[in-house]
């Protein structure tokens, strides 16, 4: 057994958690620049936890420019062991309607211009994304959300787009009838790969706040729109996280998914090939199996 840290990382209009016991804002530095912010860092039920704003306090960075690897990192260096993604996200269908959460289990890739990985040149891995989602750390998410009276539906395919625009009509009809996504947003890609490559549980909770733009019924998404549902139902969201610490425990097995595990066989580049100033910078995400 291993301690537990858990970090939720909030998104659009989630810049803090409360309830924090020891709640300390503490600053952490990376090789990969600074995060996004600073960690909220105290305990909750006597589990450790980490709040980090996706956006930074004040939202600061566009979907582009939130500092992925660094916000992974860092949360790796501090001891973190499952990660909480918490988005606003469109829907997709009629079914998943603003207010409801969704547990995601897929994503679709769409965006661009972000930086994907920890690796590189001098230092080559390549880990399987086939499934995303840690199953454990989902389950907490679901039963949290159920405890919580949250009407929540369990799997989901998050389309990430690039932004920060949001879509045409045309993409959106797209994304929804022939890809078969089930939400989207902006942020859930990279940050879902750069988990798994440092080894973290990941698991996405997505709270619908509009139908994006192909719902004939509701015309086009507008930011004042998503924070007005973001507001109604930020209790919601305090209301899940406060019940993960008894669901997860302070103290953890292995995960039986084998997300901790991830780099076991990922590395491809020979001992003697390695470039030591990427291997030095790879020590918190990566050491395990470098060191
Ligand atoms: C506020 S509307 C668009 C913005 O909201 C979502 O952010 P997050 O995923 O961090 O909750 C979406 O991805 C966009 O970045
Ligand atoms: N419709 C939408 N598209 C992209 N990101 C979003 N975040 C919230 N709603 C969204």
């Amino acid at each position: 057994m291993t301690p537990t840290r858990i970090a939720v990382i909030g998104g659009s209009g989630i810049y803090d958690i409360d309830g924090l016991e020891g709640a300390k804002w503490v600053q952490v530095a990376t090789p990969w620049g600074k995060p996004s912010d600073q960690i909220l860092t105290g305990t909750l039920d006597g589990v450790e936890m980490a709040f980090l704003p996706r956006h930074g306090r004040g939202h600061v960075h566009t979907p582009t420019s939130v500092p992925y690897r660094a916000n992974i990192d860092a949360l790796k260096r501090i001891g973190c062991t499952d990660v909480i993604s918490v988005s606003a996200c469109g829907s997709f269908r009629e079914e998943m309607a603003p207010g409801d959460f969704v547990i995601v289990d897929q994503f679709i890739d769409r965006t661009v211009n972000r930086e994907k990985t920890f690796f590189g040149t001098g230092c080559v891995a390549h880990v399987s994304v086939a499934h995303p989602t840690c199953p454990r750390l989902s389950d907490a998410c679901e039963t949290a959300a159920r405890d919580a009276g949250i009407n929540v539906h369990r799997g989901g395919t998050y389309l990430a787009m690039e932004g920060p625009q949001f879509s045409t009509l045309a993409e959106s009809r797209m994304y929804r009838e022939s890809w078969g996504a089930d939400v989207i947003g902006m942020t859930n890609m990279p940050e879902a790969k750069l988990a798994r490559e440092a080894e973290l549980c990941y698991a996405s909770v997505a709270m619908i706040t509009d139908y994006d733009s192909w719902h004939p019924d509701h015309g086009e998404v507008d930011v004042t729109q998503i924070i007005a549902t973001l507001t109604g139902n930020a209790d919601k969201g305090r209301n899940l996280v406060a019940r993960l610490p008894a669901l997860l425990g302070s103290e953890r097995t292995p995960c039986p998914h084998g997300c901790d595990r991830a780099l076991e066989y990922a590395v491809m580049t020979a001992p003697e090939a390695r470039d030591p100033e990427l291997v030095a910078k790879l020590g918190a995400v990566a050491g395990r199996v470098l060191a």
